[in-house]
């Protein structure tokens, strides 16, 4: 299982996540979230294990290739409208691409979706609303609980303590933090990231 947590703008959450075991990390490059970061910030940040995970809403291919090198990113999460070409010039093996469920009139045209952006990324992320990220709203797991999909999804929006025991009868593959494990927007709780860990990978 892949547990990502979202919206470091801390060396010390950093740090932490990288510690505990968390897999990927995500710095946000979008300006209007109060998680954006700077890419020099971004590059000084050197985990031993987890993944450096860029997030993108607006940028076009050639931005995110520079910021990638400049920031010395592992994995390109595409949170905006990015298609099927843009995914695969970047890089099958190191993109994420965010869909939203609720987007949808029924989970077999979601299910269909994913089918054509599979062969252009590692992994679907699934988030909550219509656009964009970082609501702190979450999905409902009973209609996640009947998607087919053959590729490995992660699930995002809202996700915590609170409701993770639920949210894993959805068979993500993979689970990303966000608000749900902030005090403030950008400020992390560790106790809050300790107990999702837990019951995400039931170790204390
Ligand atoms: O978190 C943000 O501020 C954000 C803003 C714009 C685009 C994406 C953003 N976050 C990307 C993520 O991967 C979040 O983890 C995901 O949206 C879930 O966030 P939350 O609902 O707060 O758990």
């Amino acid at each position: 299982m892949i547990i990502k947590v979202c919206g470091m703008t801390r060396a010390e959450d950093v740090e932490f996540c990288d510690a505990l075991g968390i897999d990927l990390l995500g710095f946000i490059f979008y300006p209007e979230s109060p998680r954006n970061v700077a890419q020099d910030w971004v590059a000084a940040q050197k985990p031993g294990r987890a993944l450096k995970t860029g997030v993108f809403v607006r940028q076009g291919v050639e931005e995110i290739r520079a910021i990638a090198t400049g920031a010395g990113l592992d994995l390109l999460q595409l949170h905006g409208g990015h298609t099927v070409e843009q995914c695969l010039a970047l890089g099958p093996e190191r993109v994420i691409k965010t869909m939203w469920p609720e987007r949808y009139p029924t989970v077999e045209r979601l299910a269909s979706d994913m089918l054509l952006f599979a062969p252009a990324c590692r992994a679907i992320l699934l988030d909550s609303g219509k656009s964009g990220g970082g609501h702190g709203r979450s999905l409902l797991p009973k209609d996640l609980q009947r998607l087919q999909c053959p590729h490995p999804w992660y699930l995002a929006g809202g996700l915590g303590p609170h409701n993770l025991t639920v949210m894993k009868t959805t068979g993500a593959a993979g689970f990303d933090l966000n608000s749900g494990v902030e005090s403030a927007p950008g400020i992390k709780d560790h106790e809050k990231i300790r107990h999702a860990l837990q019951l995400l990978r039931g170790k204390p």
